[in-house]
C-alpha cells in the first residue's frame, strides 16, 4: 500500500531529523523541500542574481538544473551536477532563502516540482510498495493537502532556538542562541507571510515537541500514522 505523509512546521521544530527518520522507519522515501528552496538560492547567489530582482530571480529558477535523492538513509540535492548538500546550509544561504521562497513564480516552480516527485515516488520509486514523508511549510496545505497523514510539527520558541544554536555555533547560552534569531524567528516571520505553517490546517494533526527528544517525537509521529492508517505497517 502507498503511503503519503506530508508534515510541516516552523525552523527548529524537528521536520528534518523527524521525517528522515520516519521515512527510513516506514522504508518510504524522503523529500526534503527546505532543500530545494535553499538549492534554488545558491543557484542564483552563484548566478550573481540580485535576490530582490524577482523577475531575474524568477527567470533563472524556472531552468533550476536541480536534481533530489530521496534515499532516508543518504538524502542528497545536486545543482547542475554538483553535490550541494553541505553548501545549502551555509548561514549565507539561511539568511537569504526567504528572499526567494517568497517568490511566487518560483513557489509555483518548486510546487509543480515537489508534486511530480511525490507522484513518482507514490507509485514507487524509492520505496517498492511506494510512499514517501514530503516535509516543508505548505505541504500539508497545498502541495500535498490529499496526503493520508498530515502533521504540523511544532515546537516553543526556547526550544527551537536553543535546537538551532546548538546545530549551527555547538552551543545553546545566550550568545549562541542570540545569535541564532535571524535564522530562525525572522526567517520564520518572513515565510509566514506566504505559507501558513504556525497553526494547524483542518485535519492536520498538531505535535508539539519542545518536551520531547528526538527519538520521542519520531515515535509518537509514527504513532500518529498507525492510529491514521490502521497498520503499524
Ligand atoms: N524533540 C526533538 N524533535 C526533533 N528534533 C530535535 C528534538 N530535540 C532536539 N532536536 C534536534 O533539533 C534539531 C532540529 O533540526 P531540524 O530537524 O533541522 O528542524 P527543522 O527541519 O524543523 O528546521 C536537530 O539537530 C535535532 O536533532
Ligand atoms: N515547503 C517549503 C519548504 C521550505 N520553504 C522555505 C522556508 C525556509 O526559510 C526555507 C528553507 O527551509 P528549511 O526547511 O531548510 O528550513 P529550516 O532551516 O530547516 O528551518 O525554505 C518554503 O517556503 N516552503
Amino acid at each position: 500500500m502507498s503511503l503519503t505523509i506530508a508534515i510541516d512546521g516552523p525552523s527548529g521544530s524537528g521536520k528534518s531529523s523527524v521525517s528522515r527518520r520516519v521515512a527510513a522507519a516506514l522504508g518510504l522515501a524522503y523529500l526534503d523541500t527546505g532543500a530545494m528552496y535553499r538549492a534554488a538560492t545558491w543557484w542564483c547567489v552563484q548566478q550573481d542574481v540580485d535576490l530582490s530582482d524577482q523577475d531575474a530571480v524568477s527567470a533563472l529558477v524556472l531552468e533550476l538544473p536541480l536534481e533530489m535523492g530521496v534515499d532516508p538513509s543518504g538524502p542528497t540535492v545536486h545543482v547542475a551536477g554538483t553535490d550541494v548538500g553541505e553548501a545549502i546550509r551555509e548561514s549565507s544561504i539561511s539568511t537569504a532563502v526567504s528572499a526567494v521562497a517568497t517568490n511566487l513564480t518560483v513557489r509555483d516552480e518548486m510546487r509543480r516540482l515537489q508534486r511530480a516527485i511525490i507522484d513518482a515516488e507514490r507509485s514507487g520509486g524509492f520505496s517498492s510498495g511506494g510512499g514517501v514523508v514530503a516535509e516543508g511549510r505548505d505541504i500539508t496545505t497545498v502541495v500535498a493537502p490529499d496526503a493520508d497523514v498530515r502533521m504540523l510539527l511544532t515546537a516553543s520558541e526556547e526550544a527551537r532556538l536553543a535546537r538551532r544554536a546548538r546545530d549551527v555555533h555547538g552551543a545553546d547560552d545566550a550568545a549562541a542562541v542570540d545569535a541564532t534569531r535571524d535564522e530562525v524567528l525572522r526567517r520564520d516571520a518572513d515565510d509566514s507571510t506566504v505559507s501558513q505553517f504556525l497553526v494547524a490546517a483542518d485535519g492536520v494533526v498538531t505535535l508539539d515537541s519542545s518536551g520531547l527528544d528526538l527519538e520521542g517525537t519520531v515515535d509518537a509521529v509514527l504513532a500518529v500514522v498507525s492510529q491514521v492508517t490502521g497498520s503499524s505497517r
